[in-house]
């Protein structure tokens, strides 16, 4: 049987209150809600919840300022964060003020319910314990909201203040190597180096040397004492880029590093002290190369104690126009003419297949603010910028296919019609595209109804009304924000 308990769930939206809150009781759970800070205190005093239940963005301030002060005082009590700002930056306060959980908006109800059982069920574990200080959150570098990004977000988030081994997986140009800086940056040896090595790209027998250096006389050209990578991180971060082409004979030597904590360099006899956090990244199949006996499995172990995935470019569309924005951006803050995207280049951008992943975006990005002589930029330059046979052949602007499929039906409908004077075609078109454009609108804005009004254009109550006369309700199009 599952462990209940109390639960203060606070929202500033009427609704995400009631459904949390409904769903959360139909569990077993005795629930209470609240709308600001000030209302959250009180009820923290009276109500004395297992759980609190958060949003950031409340009337009265910041929903995780006073968190840490909470937890001072209720040391039982489990934080779960929720929010529809979904940066880098929200899950790492998020984890840094102690909460146990952080979801992004919009979240799934069964995810939630999980969070709060695990929560009731281990009790509290706080995250936060040595990630003292103040973070530099300021102009974090990864940009992305798409639910597999937010995953990211949290791991990164969680090994901040400790120094496990991270094993970064992903196709290249997705971001491995920032994902390794960010978490540098962000976690407690910020002060200390950062030194990459991708061993792809120096010739196998210098890989040696070059990681843990060399004597003075140990080959040929080697005239004096060389320190390695492992100690030019010392104290810092070691970035081991395309770990799957290591060579055997290193993989054994890093693997004795790693285990002795000691480098002895290249015809050296004496071994050197190093404290390095290591982070390695990768875009093979490691699992298939120790199969092959091209990787050592006990070092993939050691290696892969806290893996990250960071998807393909194709997988996580709806991150495209985000990072094609940022980059033009970034291209303006540069120097560079300040360059838009029309609706049609961006949505050829996103049907695009990316194989280079974000390098490949952000290239293009900075080619098109040098050469595109527009302001905005349309989707035939870019559709000439991009290689022929990696646009879907199908491809055509969306309201190019929205005009021709009304055109279809419309000479349909008056085929069938033929001879009928009085026809509600008009209404019949309305009650073909209006539900989709409402359904679509209300799960943007998380079933904000007065949002999606705004971006609809029409009024609150029209809007309410053509709903219920469409037969949609509302609170089962997506939970509100
Ligand atoms: N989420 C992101 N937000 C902003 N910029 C990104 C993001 N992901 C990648 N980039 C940018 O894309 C480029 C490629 O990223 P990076 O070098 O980290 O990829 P990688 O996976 O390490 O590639 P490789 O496997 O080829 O070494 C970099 O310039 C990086 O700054």
């Amino acid at each position: 049987m599952s462990v209940t308990g109390s639960i203060l769930v606070v929202d500033d939206d009427p609704a995400i209150c009631v459904v949390v809150g409904e769903a959360l009781r139909r569990q077993g759970h005795k629930v209470k809600t609240a709308s600001s800070i000030r209302e959250r205190g009180a009820l923290i005093d009276s109500f004395a919840p297992d759980v609190l239940i958060t949003d950031v963005m409340l009337p009265d301030g910041d929903g995780l300022d006073g968190v840490a002060d909470i937890l001072e005082r209720k040391p039982g009590l489990s934080v779960i964060v929720l929010s529809a700002q979904n940066t880098l930056n929200t899950a790492i306060r998020a984890t840094e003020k102690g909460a146990f959980e952080y979801l992004p908006k919009p979240f799934d109800l069964n995810e939630l319910a999980r969070a709060v059982g695990d929560a009731l069920g281990t009790g509290k574990v706080n995250e936060s314990d040595g990630a003292e200080g103040a973070l530099p959150h300021d102009g974090l570098p990864l940009v992305g909201r798409s639910p597999a990004m937010q995953e990211v977000y949290r791991t990164i988030a969680r090994v901040l203040s400790n120094d496990l081994s991270i094993l970064v997986l992903g196709e290249s140009g997705t971001g491995k190597e920032l994902v390794a800086e960010a978490i540098h940056v962000l976690g407690q040896r910020r002060t200390k180096p950062f030194v990459a090595i991708n061993m792809a790209a120096i010739p196998r027998e210098l890989i040696e040397a070059e990681l843990f250096g060399y004597e003075k006389g140990a080959f040929t050209g080697a005239s004096v004492r060389t320190a390695g990578k492992f100690e030019q991180a010392q104290g810092g971060t070691l970035f081991l880029d395309e770990i799957g082409d290591m060579p055997m004979e290193a993989q054994t030597r890093l693997l004795r590093v790693l285990q002795s904590g000691e480098v002895t360099t290249v015809g050296g006899s004496k071994p050197v002290r190093v404290n390095v956090r290591i982070i390695a990244a990768t875009n093979k199949d490691l699992p298939r190369l120790i199969e092959e006996n091209k990787f050592r499995q006990d070092l993939y172990y050691r290696l892969n104690v806290v893996p990250i995935s960071l998807p393909a470019l194709r997988e996580r569309r709806e991150d495209v126009i985000l990072l094609a924005r940022h980059f033009l951006d970034r291209a303006a803050q540069e120097g560079l003419p300040r360059k838009s995207l029309s609706d049609d280049a961006a949505q050829l951008l996103m049907a695009y297949h990316w194989p280079g992943n974000v390098r490949e975006l952000q290239n293009l990005m900075q080619r098109l603010a040098v050469l595109s002589r527009e302001n905005v930029i349309a989707a035939d330059v870019l559709r000439n910028s991009l290689p022929l046979d990696m646009v879907p052949a199908d491809y055509a602007a969306p309201a190019d296919q929205l005009g021709q499929a009304v055109r279809e039906w419309a000479k349909r409908q008056l085929g069938i019609g033929l001879g009928q004077p009085n026809r509600n075609l008009h209404d019949d078109l309305l009650a073909v595209i209006e539900p989709i454009l409402f359904q679509e609108t209300l799960a943007s804005v998380d079933g904000n109804q007065i949002r999606a009004a705004g971006l609809l254009g029409i009024n609150r109550n029209t809007l309410r009304k053509k709903l219920t006369d469409y037969g949609l309700d509302p609170l089962q199009l997506r939970i509100a924000d």
